[in-house]
């Protein structure tokens, strides 16, 4: 089954939009009220808001959205000496008082706010209970709510609603979520510009034109002899501005990647050159054991941080050397290269006390010169200019051309680090304008979508220019509307729906 908010092309069949079943009063206020017991969207769901992995919260809240959830708040919530249930809820506004049981019991103390429909959330009723944080208010609480009808909410269930329910459109959901599991500030910033809007319009117009371009040659095709001729180059015309507009938007898909998922990056050497108190030093930590015996690193360290806003998961290695009968260094070794074929970018160190050696050359050979990926992506590291001339380990032309930088630095002095960061960023970064800029950037799946109406638009103008019948020409087109109603929401089937907010965490 497939969900519509608007006009669509031909599609799987649609569910009309759900509509929150409150009923607002201009005063914002509504008397608690019993609706009738519901299937599907018209469930009142609950769940916990604020997060229950890892540390206990001080508070925690519990969410209640639907047609019964200011009648379940009434009932769980008690108020004042009396312990007498909320009979008028005021919308947005803090009460205190006890969650109780079911004989009156108090289980917490705690501070309810209803938020009347449509001004919430999810656009729903919609009743918070702040509870007292850990495990078992929450629970007793939860158990509560579900005792009086309400049903656990599925993960991203909340924001799912407000979406049907017409107060996000989807791209707006989906930055909800990109919000929430944003690592860095530039992440966060961009998932908030998505919040706010912005993505939708453009998408949605170039949607718009293939639809009522659709129409046209539809009712060509049903009423040919009635109507004037074609005017083909109005339709290649207004063709091309939609893929025009799908082209700019799409222009963000880069920046939106590397902010969504951010990049690895391998350090690679021989052993004692280095590369773990660089880790440490590049992360301000102490996540990798520094000594100054060759080995010391056995497995692939990984430590996060932060490039030009773009999150970087750091991979410290261990040393490379091929004569080693230890069977432990051995697979190390294995590990290092395939960290650094599977990384984005590799950071080659080199020792400058020691010189450019022949086993750096080794290293250089084959994780980076026979690697495809790796070159143009690599940058060379000269290590220890505390105490060695910074020239040194300097590298032939060839292999220095191979690098996208060089840079001179001493991990234990922190010397020149910041230039190995913009060395970094640069590698990084590459074509992308301004990965920290407050706007929005399509995600990879709306740039998947974006691709497929690309693609479509792209082979209607070869039908067109093959002179085809003007059937292949709406299928091209029903294509282009349908990929670009996925980015939207107007046109997309229940099992995008569930992939999009699946990836949500629960009680969001
Ligand atoms: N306690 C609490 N904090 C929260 C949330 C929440 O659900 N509860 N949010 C959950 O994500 C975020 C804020 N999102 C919200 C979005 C809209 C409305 C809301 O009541 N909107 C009404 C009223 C607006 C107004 O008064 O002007 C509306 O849009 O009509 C509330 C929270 C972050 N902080
Ligand atoms: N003087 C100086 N010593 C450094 C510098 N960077 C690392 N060292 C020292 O070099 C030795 C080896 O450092 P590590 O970071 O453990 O070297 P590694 O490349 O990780 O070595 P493996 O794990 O064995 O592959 C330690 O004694 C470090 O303190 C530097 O910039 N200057
Ligand atoms: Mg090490």
């Amino acid at each position: 089954m497939a969900t519509s908010t608007a006009s669509s092309t031909a599609t799987p069949t649609r569910r009309p939009k759900v509509r929150a079943r409150g009923r607002p009063r201009r005063d914002g206020r509504a008397t608690a009220r019993a609706v009738g017991p519901g299937g599907g969207d018209a469930d009142t769901i609950v769940g916990v808001a604020t997060a229950t992995a890892g540390a206990v919260g001080g508070v925690a809240i519990v969410r209640l959205s639907g047609p019964n959830a200011l009648t379940i708040a009434s009932d769980v919530f008690a108020v004042g000496r009396g312990g007498k249930g909320v009979e008028t809820w005021e919308s947005h506004r803090a009460t205190y008082g006890r969650v109780t049981e079911a004989d009156g019991r108090a289980i917490d103390e705690a501070i309810a706010i209803a938020f009347i429909a449509p001004r919430s959330y999810t656009a729903e009723d919609v009743v918070e209970l702040h509870c007292h944080g850990g495990a078992v208010c929450v629970q007793r609480t939860l158990m509560r709510c579900r005792e009086l009808g309400a049903r656990t909410a599925r993960r991203g269930e909340f924001t799912l609603r407000a979406f049907l329910n017409g107060r996000l459109d989807l791209a707006q959901a989906e930055a909800v979520h990109a919000l929430v599991s944003a690592r860095t500030t530039a992440g966060a910033d961009s998932a908030l510009a998505a919040m706010r809007g912005g993505l939708t319009t453009p998408v949605s117009e170039a949607r718009r034109t293939c639809v009522d371009l659709l129409a046209e040659l539809e009712a060509r095709l049903d009423f040919d002899d009635e109507m004037v001729p074609l005017d083909v180059e109005a339709i290649e015309r207004k063709a091309s501005e939609a893929r025009e507009k799908i082209r700019e938007v799409l222009q963000t898909a880069k920046r939106g990647a590397l902010l969504e998922t951010g990049v690895t990056v391998a350090i690679l050497g021989r052993p004692n050159v280095g590369k773990s108190r660089l880790l440490n030093a590049l992360t301000r930590s102490e996540r990798s054991i520094v000594t100054s015996r060759e080995g010391t690193t056995r497995d692939v360290v990984e430590a996060s941080m932060n490039v030009a806003g773009i999150p970087v998961v750091l991979l410290d290695t261990a040393g490379i050397r091929s004569e080693t009968d230890d069977e432990v260094e051995q697979i190390g070794v294995e590990r290092s290269r395939a960290a650094a074929a599977g990384a984005d970018v590799v950071a080659l160190v080199v020792d400058a006390s020691r010189g450019w050696v022949s086993e750096d050359y080794d290293i250089w050979k084959s994780e980076i010169a026979a690697n495809e990926r790796a070159r143009g992506a690599a940058i060379l590291v000269i290590n220890k200019t505390d105490v060695a001339d910074a020239e040194n380990a300097t590298p032939p032309a060839d292999v220095v051309d191979s690098f996208s930088d060089v840079v001179r630095i001493s991990a234990a002095t922190g010397d020149n680090l910041v230039e190995l960061e913009r060395a970094l960023a640069r590698c990084i970064t590459g074509d992308v304008v301004n990965t920290e800029s407050e706007s929005w950037a399509v995600n990879q799946r709306q740039a998947e979508a974006l691709h497929v109406a690309l693609d479509s638009l792209d082979r209607l103008r070869d039908t067109i220019d093959a002179d085809m019948p003007l059937d292949f020409w709406t299928i091209d087109l029903r294509e282009a509307a349908f990929a670009l109603g996925t980015v939207t929401g107007e046109d997309v089937t229940e099992d995008v729906l569930d992939t999009i907010f699946e990836r949500f965490c629960i009680g969001k």
